[in-house]
């Protein structure tokens, strides 16, 4: 599935929203990726993680034991990469602000896995969850994502695979042009969310 194609699901699914969003990262966008509405469609959520599936057995090849996510943005899309690719999907969640396994999840010792992310920008939220399957025994191949916004830059610490990268601008709270500070800034995702 080309980029063109990729866009036009997300347009289809009106998730390609514009205004002032705060990222997790705290950096502002003109444009937000809203994937839980692209996601909530299964048929749209099989076809886009069957191309991201095919693209993953590509670059990174068979031999992949388990998915593990970083909810909430990841939870959706691991699942169903755990479907295509026939294997485990299991997500950490945050407690107390930082990645933890719950709900009997276990990683086996060695399991070669692969980290699944709705978007990446900065890469943080990825990077976080890859230290915490590492520190439980897990080895992380590669890094798997709907969305890259970084564009290729994000460096997660393993190989990224995209289906749609975009060179999206963000900027720094106190550096905002002033056509999106005139803009009500909100902020979709969940960290941080008392
Ligand atoms: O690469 P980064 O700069 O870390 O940004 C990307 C992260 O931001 C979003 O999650 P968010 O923390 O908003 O929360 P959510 O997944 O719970 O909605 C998204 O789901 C990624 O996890
Ligand atoms: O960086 C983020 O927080 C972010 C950007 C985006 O476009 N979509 C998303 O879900 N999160
Ligand atoms: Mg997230």
């Amino acid at each position: 599935m080309n980029q063109a194609l990729v866009l036009d699901e997300f347009r289809a699914a009106r998730a390609l929203l514009e205004g002032h969003f705060i990222l997790t990262s705290g950096l502002r966008s003109p444009m937000y990726l809203q994937c839980a509405r692209v996601l909530m469609d299964p048929k749209r959520a099989d076809r886009l993680c069957a191309a991201l599936a095919a693209l993953v057995r590509q670059q990174v090849g068979e031999g992949i034991d388990l998915v593990v996510s970083p909810a909430m943005g990841g939870v959706v899309v691991g699942y169903e990469m755990g479907r295509q690719l026939g294997v485990p999907a299991i997500f950490v969640e945050r407690v107390d602000g930082q990645f933890a396994l719950r709900r009997g999840f276990e990683i086996p010792e060695g399991a070669r896995c692969l980290m699944v992310e709705d978007v990446v920008t900065t890469g943080l939220s990825s990077r976080e969850c890859i230290k915490v399957i590492e520190a439980l025994g897990g080895k992380v191949v590669a890094g798997a994502s709907l969305v890259d916004r970084s564009d290729g830059k994000a460096d997660i610490g393993v190989p990224l695979v995209s289906l749609l990268r975009l060179d999206v601008p963000s900027y720094s709270p106190d550096n905002l042009p002033p056509e999106l500070a005139a803009l009500p800034a909100v902020k979709p995702g969940s960290r941080g969310l008392k």
